[in-house]
This record gives structure tokens, C-alpha cells and sequence, in this order.
């Protein structure tokens, strides 16, 4: 049933692919919600940003790369109940970047095999987009 106490937070993720066409997954850190899980790079939309806008700023916080708003497609989108918010994140793919990715937030980072993700326990909102990164790559 709809609870409408919960807020709709907006979640922007990347999965970057590289030559190979493997995904980066990074695990999030102790400490925080759902620590030890492995997620695609992101975080919230912040005021007066687009979510394009928002990965660019977060993957040179937590990753340490530059990318560019042209170097982000939209794939599909994850929407999901957690116990206090309702997530609605969009997951866009890009394969043009510059640097090389560093844990800067994350506990560890790691390119996968899209077909070998379901292997990295990741957030329950994440499961559905598997098989989209599946087909694509
Ligand atoms: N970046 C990212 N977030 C995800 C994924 N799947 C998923 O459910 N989320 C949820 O979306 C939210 C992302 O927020 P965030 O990364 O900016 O913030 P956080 O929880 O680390 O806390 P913070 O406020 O201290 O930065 C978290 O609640 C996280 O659990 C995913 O694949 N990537």
C-alpha cells in the first residue's frame, strides 16, 4: 500500500564500461546504510542539478575522473520501496572518461562481467538493471 509519509528521493547511477565491456561496481564503505553492498557509482540530485550534472560531480568525488554530460546515455531506471524512502534512480551508461578510477569513497572498486554482477550482493533497488547492462553489452 502507498504510504505518503515517504519521500521520492532521486538517485543518479553510472555504469561506466570499459574496453572489454565491463562494469564498474563499487562497495560501499562501513558505516554507512547498506555498507559492504556493491552499487554503480552516484548519489542524490542536489538542488538546481540535473541528474547528468550530478554524475559528473560524482564521479570525480568518488572515483577521481572526469567525464562529460554528451558521455552520459540513459539506459533504464531502478524504482524501489526501501522502509523510508521510495528511490527512483536513473542509470545511465559511459565509456568515455579520463583517469582511472580510485576508490576514493568506496571500500573497493571492481570491473565485472554484466552476466557475473548477480556474483556481488548490491543494493535491492540494483537486481532489475542487471539484465538491461546484460543486453547491452
Ligand atoms: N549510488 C548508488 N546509490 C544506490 C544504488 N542502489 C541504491 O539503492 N542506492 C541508494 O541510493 C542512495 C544513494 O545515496 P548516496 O550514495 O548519495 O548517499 P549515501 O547513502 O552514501 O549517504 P550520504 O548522504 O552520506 O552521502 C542510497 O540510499 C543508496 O542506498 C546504486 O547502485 N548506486
Amino acid at each position: 500500500m502507498s504510504d505518503k509519509t515517504k519521500k521520492l528521493l532521486l538517485v543518479s547511477a553510472c555504469a561506466l564500461v570499459d574496453a572489454d565491456g565491463r562494469v564498474l561496481i563499487a562497495q560501499r564503505p562501513e558505516g554507512k546504510q547498506l555498507a559492504g553492498l556493491w552499487e554503480f557509482p552516484g548519489g542524490k540530485v542536489e538542488a538546481g542539478e540535473t541528474p547528468e550534472e550530478t554524475l559528473v560531480r560524482e564521479l570525480a568525488e568518488e572515483l577521481g575522473i572526469e567525464t562529460k554530460v554528451a558521455c552520459l546515455a540513459p539506459l533504464t531506471f531502478a524504482s524501489h520501496s526501501y522502509d523510508d524512502f521510495n528511490l527512483l534512480m536513473p542509470l545511465y551508461v559511459c565509456r568515455r572518461y579520463w583517469g582511472i578510477p580510485q576508490a576514493k569513497e568506496h571500500a573497493a572498486l571492481k570491473w565485472v562481467r554484466p552476466n557475473k554482477l548477480r556474483d556481488y550482493p548490491m543494493p535491492p533497488a540494483d537486481a532489475p538493471l542487471i539484465p538491461f547492462l546484460i543486453d547491452l553489452l
